[in-house]
């Protein structure tokens, strides 16, 4: 059994890796709590928009990131974002939040800022971690690190299908320029860059099913710790 403490199992990696559909197989898989903590700096970002609060202004969004209110509820195989009360669940998910969101991420002050309530998720129940620097900085004595990869180009063209599946018109090479865009920033920037714990497992998915993605993890976590 992992103690307490370290009964976390983080993944990192870019956006469009598929860190979210792993987390949400293996957090039922396991029965273990869920944290998105990308939505934590997406509702950032939307509250300081909310607040005419500029992007560049890197004390008040730390401000702000103290004092966010908000709420994770699950409900049916969803889980509701409350901002001040509101569900922002469809305002925290667009291309435009992802690209303030890793805006917002890259001031120190604004990640010291929200790193308690990170590792307020953190429970004996256990926790599957999802982000960039979940095994680097927030759970650095994780018990299991996983570090999702995939080329940039099939990032692009799962976000294509992803976003034609729910009827939106998605252009290839302008989702590409996004995400390598994104990528930069979130690699280059000078706290809590993107990179691989030293102890994380690399995983490369961009040959692999979602179903042997998860069974690739799956069989790492059982090899490596007794849930
Ligand atoms: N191995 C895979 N093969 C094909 N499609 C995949 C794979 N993994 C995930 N996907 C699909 O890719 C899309 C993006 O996946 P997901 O949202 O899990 O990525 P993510 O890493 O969490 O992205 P972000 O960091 O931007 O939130 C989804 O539509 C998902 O179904
Ligand atoms: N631990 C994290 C998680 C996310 N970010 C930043 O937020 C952006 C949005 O993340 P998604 O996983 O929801 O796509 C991301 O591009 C990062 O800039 C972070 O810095 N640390």
């Amino acid at each position: 059994m992992i103690k307490n403490k370290n009964r976390v199992i983080t993944v990192d990696g870019p956006s469009g890796a598929g860190k979210g559909t792993l987390c949400y197989a293996l957090a039922k898989q396991l029965n273990f709590d869920l944290l998105d903590s990308g939505a934590v700096y997406r509702i950032l970002a939307l509250a300081a928009l909310k607040s005419n609060v500029a992007f560049d202004d890197e004390q008040a969004l730390s401000d702000l990131a103290e004092n966010l209110d908000i709420q994770f509820i699950p409900q049916n195989d969803e889980v509701n974002v409350i901002l001040n009360g509101e569900n922002v669940g469809d305002q925290i998910r667009t291309a435009e939040a992802g690209q303030n969101a890793s805006k917002v991420a890259a001031f120190p002050k604004v990640r010291a800022a929200l790193l308690q309530r990170q590792r307020d998720f953190s429970t004996e129940k256990g926790l599957i971690a999802d982000g960039r620097d979940m095994g680097t900085v927030v759970f650095p004595d994780a018990q299991v690190k996983l570090f999702l990869d995939a080329s940039a180009e099939e990032r692009a063209k799962r976000r294509v299908n992803q976003l034609q599946s729910k009827g939106f018109n998605a252009n290839f090479d302008k989702i590409l320029a996004e995400i390598k865009e994104r990528d930069d920033r979130d690699r280059n920037r000078a706290v809590a860059p993107l990179v691989p714990a030293s102890d994380a497992l690399l995983l490369d998915s961009t040959n692999l099913s979602i179903e042997e993605v998860i069974k690739q993890a799956l069989d790492y976590i059982q090899k490596t710790v007794k849930i």
